[in-house]
């Protein structure tokens, strides 16, 4: 089956899970080169996309939900759009293909022990999900089965049966979720066999994974993402480091060797113990991880005087909150590093830290997600008026400036105006704007020799153009 049909298929069944898959893949990179600019294009200049060379079975992680089918054989899938109605998957062109051999494997044991599917609205059956991750690292999977209730009988059965089906299954998990909820992991579990998670690899750091922790389901656009994040933090091995909402450490533990240190928040405890783990499984003697809230934590840091010179932050989709935001500031580091799988909040904090002098200086979007419309983004952000931002970008004939013209240089103000709208602004036209608005510019600068000559006057377009860069900037 091609990609065509195979998105009939799935259309006609009334899948919604990838909505992309249809279209040719340098067109889904397009578009989400344009919806990245449409939303983060006001802060500054796009890069290219990063994009898959092969963007089919990236997947390291399948969920699939249990249903009677027909004849009452027990099924797995997902849940068709906007339904609980069970589809039955057998393959999916996003799944690694060891995913889909191990859901098999799990269905076919789950069969032979008579497993009973869960009903949601009678609250009847046994199994409701099963959660599968494979490690490209060393080609092991790890099956996590998710049960209405405590109690699996046969669980030493199922264990075996799967594992004649499967042997990759290097550990299988007994995970109790009896809540009416749409979340598939509940809070209690029970290792069935091995030892209860797998290892994977990341920019050369290894990383235990566990059922329940946070971890990028496409491993190798990670690692893109990782070294984007990483690269534009520029360390140089002396800077001290923070590592927000930091899961099971990956970001902080790739950053470490070019790092004094590392400090990493998160408030999924088993996700921080993982962490430290994982510090010490790679003799990472520079990084320490907080369990906790990540703003209650920073609060209590910018009260207590302490600061990072970098900081990394990777929230969920929901994305940070303002005083998050508004102590990092105050910490004063020299950049923050702001990666994003959701760039409508991202917009919306981006707008907050510009309020406090924050400026992007780079911003990447990667597509760790090829087939949906989900897309991640790396911005790199610095504060135009940091000691090294004197020294380094801005020109002599620049310094000696009011407040009003300190907020954006000229150079800036044509950048922006020239991107945004094409047209070549010259530094008498911002003068002459800068002047209509009060900004008092020092004496002769950009003014005429002589009282008499003959000055150009700046044009209505370009005075419009000009006037938004300094609303843009803060100026007016
Ligand atoms: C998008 S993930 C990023 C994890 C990690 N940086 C990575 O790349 O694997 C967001 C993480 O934030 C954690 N989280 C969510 N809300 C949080 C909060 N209020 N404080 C700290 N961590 C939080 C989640 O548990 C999750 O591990």
């Amino acid at each position: 089956m091609d990609t065509q049909e195979y998105t009939c298929r799935l259309k006609e069944k009334g899948c919604g899970g990838c909505p992309l898959l249809g279209i040719p893949y340098e067109e889904q990179l397009k578009k989400k080169q344009k919806d990245v600019k449409k939303l983060l294009g006001k802060f500054g200049k796009i890069q290219p996309i990063l994009g898959m060379e092969n963007p089919w079975h990236y997947r390291n992680k399948a969920i699939s939900t249990f249903a009677f089918g027909p004849g009452r054989q027990l099924i797995s899938g997902i849940y068709a759009k906007g339904s609980h109605y069970v589809l039955p998957v057998e393959t999916c062109l996003l799944h690694h293909p060891e995913l889909d051999a191990a859901v098999k494997a799990v269905r076919k044991a789950a069969r032979l022990c008579k497993y009973k599917p869960y009903d949601e609205d009678r609250k009847t059956g046994l199994i409701r999900h099963t959660l599968v991750r494979h490690s490209l690292l060393t080609d092991e999977i790890l099956v996590v089965l998710v049960t209405a209730e405590p109690s699996l009988p046969g669980a030493k059965t199922f264990v075996k049966e799967l594992r004649k089906s499967c042997p990759k299954v290097a550990t299988v998990i007994q995970n109790i979720n009896p809540r009416s909820t749409s979340a598939v992991l509940g809070f209690q579990e029970k290792i069935l066999y091995g030892k209860g998670y797998i290892t994977d690899s990341l920019c050369g750091v290894r990383f235990r994974i566990s059922g329940s922790s946070f971890y990028q389901i496409n491993p190798i656009q990670t690692e893109v993402l990782y070294r984007t994040a990483i690269d534009a933090a520029g360390l140089t091995g002396n800077e001290t480091v923070l590592d927000a909402y930091c899961g099971v450490g990956t970001i902080g533990l790739a950053a470490a060797a070019h790092a004094k240190s590392v400090l990493g928040i998160e408030k999924n405890a088993s996700a921080v113990r993982c962490a430290v783990q994982n510090a010490k499984d790679n003799q990472i003697q520079n990084a320490k991880f907080i369990n906790g809230d990540a703003t209650e934590v920073i609060l209590k840091m910018a009260a207590r005087g302490e600061r990072a010179d970098v900081v990394f932050l990777d929230p969920p989709r929901a994305g940070s909150t303002p005083e998050f935001l508004g102590a990092v500031s105050r910490m004063n580091p020299e950049k923050i590093v702001y990666i994003s799988c959701n760039p409508e909040t991202q917009k919306r904090d981006l707008e907050t830290l510009r309020k406090t002098g924050w400026k992007a200086k780079k911003i990447v979007p990667v597509d760790l997600f090829p087939g949906t419309e989900h897309v991640e983004t790396v911005v790199l952000l610095s504060k135009l008026n940091t000691k090294q931002h004197i020294e380094v970008e801005l020109n002599l004939d620049e310094l000696d400036l009011t407040a009003a013209e300190s907020k954006a240089t000229y150079e800036e103000i044509r950048e922006y105006v020239l991107e945004h709208t094409g047209l070549k602004v010259s530094h008498l036209y911002i003068a002459q704007v800068k002047q209509k608005y009060g900004i008092i510019e020092r004496e002769n600068y950009n003014k005429p020799k002589s009282e008499n000559s003959r000055q150009p006057k700046c044009p209505p377009e370009k005075e419009a153009a000009i006037t938004e860069a300094l609303k843009f900037f803060g100026m007016i």
